[in-house]
């Protein structure tokens, strides 16, 4: 079980500029994080809470003009680590021969990188020489359960769901050593969502480091995906581990908080608002938001 992905103490602050006014979004604090291959770790947490910037990160495709601190490292078969820490056209480059390559990722809007003129098929194939790959497109297009129809169409004539099938085969062109897939179920029904649940898994008992970021905690746990966790909360990991024991036995009031919010523990809506991580104070917890929240509840009471 070799470590392939590992951050620590991994800070991101991204500029922004709101009606004149500049601040910096704490997309990332202090982020300790491991993938090793053979494994999946999934990363959880609601909206807005930098389960992307972490994806972004990894691939080093930050914004230009980006703080990023602390160590954010890929550590090779042989044990030779590349710095993926950085942002903008440096890090862009030192990272360029590792992405797609030994590092494949499935964008969260995976309609986005695909040419619109060209048919998928063809794509795929001009994919699969780029990077040498073993499969065959119609192989590829088969592991993720995409009809062989597929091929001859052009990327308009796919649905949502089709799409981010699609944007998997072609991540996975390359045979990576590590795939970072950002909401590869979103919108897919159940029963696809757990298909491509276990695609994923194969993916990593063949011997890939798998990072699996979803805002779907219910087909996490009921596919038992999984074998680590990590719960975000802005832009922090809050609680980390194996995902059997965190799905069922969670030490943080955040992460019980949202195995409560799901449909089979009841639905419990989330108390409060997640916050905005636009020039958050440092000191920021989970706390805080259902401080407010309880006031708010206490203000309507009265
Ligand atoms: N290029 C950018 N410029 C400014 N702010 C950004 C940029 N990218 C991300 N952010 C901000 O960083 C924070 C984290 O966003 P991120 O997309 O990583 O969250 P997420 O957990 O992936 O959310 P979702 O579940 O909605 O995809 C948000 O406040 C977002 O607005
Ligand atoms: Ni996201």
């Amino acid at each position: 079980m070799s470590v392939a992905i590992r951050a620590k103490g991994h800070t991101v602050r991204i500029p922004v500029n709101i009606r004149g006014k500049a601040g910096w979004v704490h997309a990332a604090t202090d982020v300790d994080f491991t993938a090793c291959r053979g494994r999946v770790h999934a990363v959880v947490g609601e909206s807005g809470c930098g389960k992307t910037t972490l994806a972004t990160a990894i691939l080093g495709m930050l914004p230009a003009g980006t703080l990023a601190g602390g160590q954010l490292e890929y550590v090779d078969r042989d044990g030779r680590v590349t710095a993926l820490t950085g942002a903008g056209r440096a890090a862009a480059a030192r990272t360029a021969g590792l992405r797609g390559r030994e590092i494949g990722y499935v964008p969260q809007s995976a309609a986005t990188y695909l040419t619109p003129v060209r048919r998928v098929g063809a794509q795929l194939r001009e994919t699969l020489r780029e990077l040498r790959g073993k499969a065959t497109a119609q192989e590829l297009l088969a592991r993720v359960n995409l009809d062989p129809g597929a091929m001859d169409a052009f990327p308009h004539e796919l649905s949502g769901g089709m799409l981010q099938r699609a944007a998997l085969a072609f991540a996975l062109a390359g045979d990576p050593d590590v795939l970072v897939a950002d909401e590869p179920i979103s919108g897919l029904d159940p029963h696809l969502a757990q298909l491509t649940l276990g695609l994923l898994r194969a993916t990593a008992d063949a011997g890939t480091a798998v990072v699996l970021i979803t805002h779907d905690l219910q087909a996490l746990a009921e596919s038992r995906t999984a074998d680590e966790l990590s719960v975000m909360y802005a832009g922090r990991i809050i609680e980390t581990g194996p995902a059997a024991r965190i799905l069922t036995a969670p030490a943080e009031p955040y992460t019980m908080d949202l195995l409560a919010a799901l449909p089979a523990n009841g639905l419990h809506p989330m108390p409060g608002l997640p916050p905005e991580l636009t020039n958050l104070p440092p000191d920021y917890t989970y706390a805080d938001r259902l401080r407010a929240a309880a006031e708010l509840e206490a203000d309507h009471a009265r």
